[in-house]
């Protein structure tokens, strides 16, 4: 069987991951959404075990001490990380999984899976990007500039990842990712294809040996 595909959606804080990924997984029901463990506090309407695994922070460093995530990160104040068992039993039953994390654990994750797709999404201005935190009305003031001081580095990072996609509309911005994830099946089959028809004549000449 062939293993799943490891998605990797990133991008600054109010870009739109969360909306994106749930337009996605409307799309592409057979796609498992990684839930992440957090030491934030819940936002009203966040479920535990459904948004995020909702930890304390001594709950959260025994988690990293037992090496159950596969990468963790502070982010403005607070600790996200990927519960590790998971993704990895997720991937080896042959189905696409996909994380919703910040640019630092990306670049971990990117380490431990190259063969991962790494996609970034992208405000289509700073201001909206603004727009879209302050909207949300989940932060206050100083979490707000915290958090678009943090996009600006993160945005320098985009040379790490494998796609760049503008959420201009939430629509065209699944899309574009659904697209890219079946090019990215057809990718691998056209490799195993081709290596496939590299190895036979290979094969052919060894038996003919034989
Ligand atoms: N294409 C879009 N056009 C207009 N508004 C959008 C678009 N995509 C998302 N939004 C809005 O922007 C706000 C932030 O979106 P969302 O919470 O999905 O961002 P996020 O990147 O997941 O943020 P965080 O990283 O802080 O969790 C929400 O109010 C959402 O409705
Ligand atoms: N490195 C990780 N980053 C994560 C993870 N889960 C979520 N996130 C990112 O954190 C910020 C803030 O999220 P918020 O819910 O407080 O707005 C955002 O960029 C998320 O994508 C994770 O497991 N690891």
């Amino acid at each position: 069987m062939n293993r799943g595909l490891l998605i990797v959606l990133s991008g600054p804080s109010g870009v739109g991951k969360g909306t994106v990924c749930t337009a996605l997984r409307g799309k592409l029901p057979e796609l498992i959404y990684s839930v992440s463990a957090t030491s934030r506090q819940p936002r009203e309407g966040e479920r535990d075990g459904v948004n995020y695994f909702f930890k304390t922070r001594e709950q959260f460093q025994d988690m990293i001490a037992r090496d159950a995530l596969l990468e963790h990160a502070e982010y403005v104040g607070n600790y996200y990380g990927t519960p590790r068992e998971f993704v990895e039993k997720t991937l080896a039953e042959g189905k696409d999984i996909i994380l919703e994390i910040e640019v630092q654990g990306a670049i971990k994750v990117k380490e431990k899976f190259p063969e991962g797709v790494f996609v970034f999404l992208l405000p289509p201005s700073l201001n909206e990007l603004r727009q879209r935190i302050v909207g949300r009305g989940t932060e206050t003031q100083a979490t707000i500039d915290h958090r678009l001081s943090v996009a600006i580095e993160e945005m320098n990072l985009l040379y790490h990842y494998d796609y760049a996609v503008v959420n201009d509309q939430i629509d065209s911005a699944c899309s574009r990712i659904s697209s890219i994830i079946t090019a990215e099946h057809c990718k691998r089959e056209r490799f195993l294809h081709e290596l496939f028809q590299e190895l036979k004549p290979i094969t052919a000449g060894e038996n003919a040996e034989r």
